[in-house]
């Protein structure tokens, strides 16, 4: 409940900021957004934003107090999840905030809670959901997959970090799943001084947008099939499936880059063996192909599927 509300008003206040942001200037695969001080003014997409991200707060703050309280039985429960156990410790190390962070410790819980939640949550989940999809599409890619994982299912084999690795069309199919739809689709960075990106004159100040969905889809970086599920692209490793290489940015790039990315290929992996093991996906009638750039890039109408247990 508190998840879906959670995630509800994070969308709203990007469509907030969306609409207030008309005078972008598209420049390939970059925007520049020359509006930081903007947020300030009191107009009405700033005035939805700033409700929405104190709504957002008070949400995240009120669950961290029952936390600390633990009172419930409902709260002992859940302490017991992997969720609380994280949520634990932000609350925790917020006592002892470092001295470099320069907020207080309300905002050190509100920033790492929408950090881990967000960043790490609807990313991986969504990541399953459009690989399910490209597999149910692509029966024969399904079928290699699924061979890979009954491969390392036998045995009752333990799912350790050197099977996983061992995992090549799993792994490629994930890494082509995140070209096709990347979930983070846009990378933001700020202008802390005035600079020259090619000929433009950057001031201080200004947003910096990275549309890694369309860096992704580049035919001149992919060749011309750059829209098909070809998943062996990846088959020499990520770096040498384009040129130049950081071209393929699921995960961004330099010293921000996503914290959360081995983890994450790790829970995809556990996922598609246990799913691909059990079950056959085939594409549903009622499915609508319809990817929509909400938080994450998402299924515009859900993604039902045809899923029949295997022998
Ligand atoms: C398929 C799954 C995921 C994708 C595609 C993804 C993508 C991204 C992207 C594009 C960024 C921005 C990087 C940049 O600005 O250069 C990012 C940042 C981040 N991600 Fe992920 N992410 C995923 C899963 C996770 C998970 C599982 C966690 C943690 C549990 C996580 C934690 C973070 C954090 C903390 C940041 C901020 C890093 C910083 O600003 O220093 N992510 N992620």
């Amino acid at each position: 409940m508190f998840w879906q509300q959670f995630r509800n008003r994070g969308r709203n206040i990007l469509q907030a900021q969306a609409a207030s942001e008309g005078d972008f200037s598209a420049r390939c695969t970059c925007w520049i957004i020359r509006s930081v001080e903007k947020k300030s003014l009191p107009t009405k997409a700033n005035r939805e934003i700033q409700k929405l991200e104190q709504e957002v707060r008070l949400l995240i703050l009120n669950v961290a107090k029952e936390h600390s309280r633990g009172s419930s039985s409902e709260h002992d429960d859940c302490i017991k999840t992997k969720h609380n156990g994280l949520l634990r410790s932000i609350v925790n190390s917020a006592r002892h905030c470092p001295a470099s962070f320069r907020g207080s410790a309300e905002d050190y819980i509100v920033d790492n809670c929408k950090s881990i939640y967000f960043a790490g949550h609807e990313t991986t989940a969504v990541t399953v959901t459009w690989c399910l999809m490209l597999l149910a599409t692509h029966p024969a890619w399904q079928d290699r997959a699924r061979a890979e994982a009954l491969e390392v299912c036998r045995g009752g084999t333990e799912l350790d970090v050197d099977v996983l690795r061992r995992l090549k069309t799993i792994t490629m199919v994930i890494q082509e799943t995140l070209r096709l739809y990347p979930p983070g689709s846009l990378i933001m960075r700020e202008a802390l001084k005035d600079f020259k990106l090619g000929g433009l004159d950057i001031p201080r100040g200004t947003i910096i947008q990275i549309a890694i969905a369309m860096l992704h889809l580049d035919k001149d970086v992919w060749g011309q099939d750059a829209g098909e599920f070809r998943p062996d692209r990846f088959a020499n490793g990520a770096a040498a499936a384009c040129e130049p290489s950081h071209m393929y940015l699921p995960f961004g790039h330099g010293p921000r880059i996503c914290a959360g990315q081995n983890l994450a290929m790790m829970e995809l992996k556990v996922v598609l063996v246990r799913l691909l093991s059990k079950f056959a996906f085939a594409p549903s009638p009622g499915y609508r192909h319809a990817p929509l750039f909400r938080l994450t890039v998402e299924p515009g109408f859900g993604m039902p599927l045809v899923v029949t247990k295997l022998p």
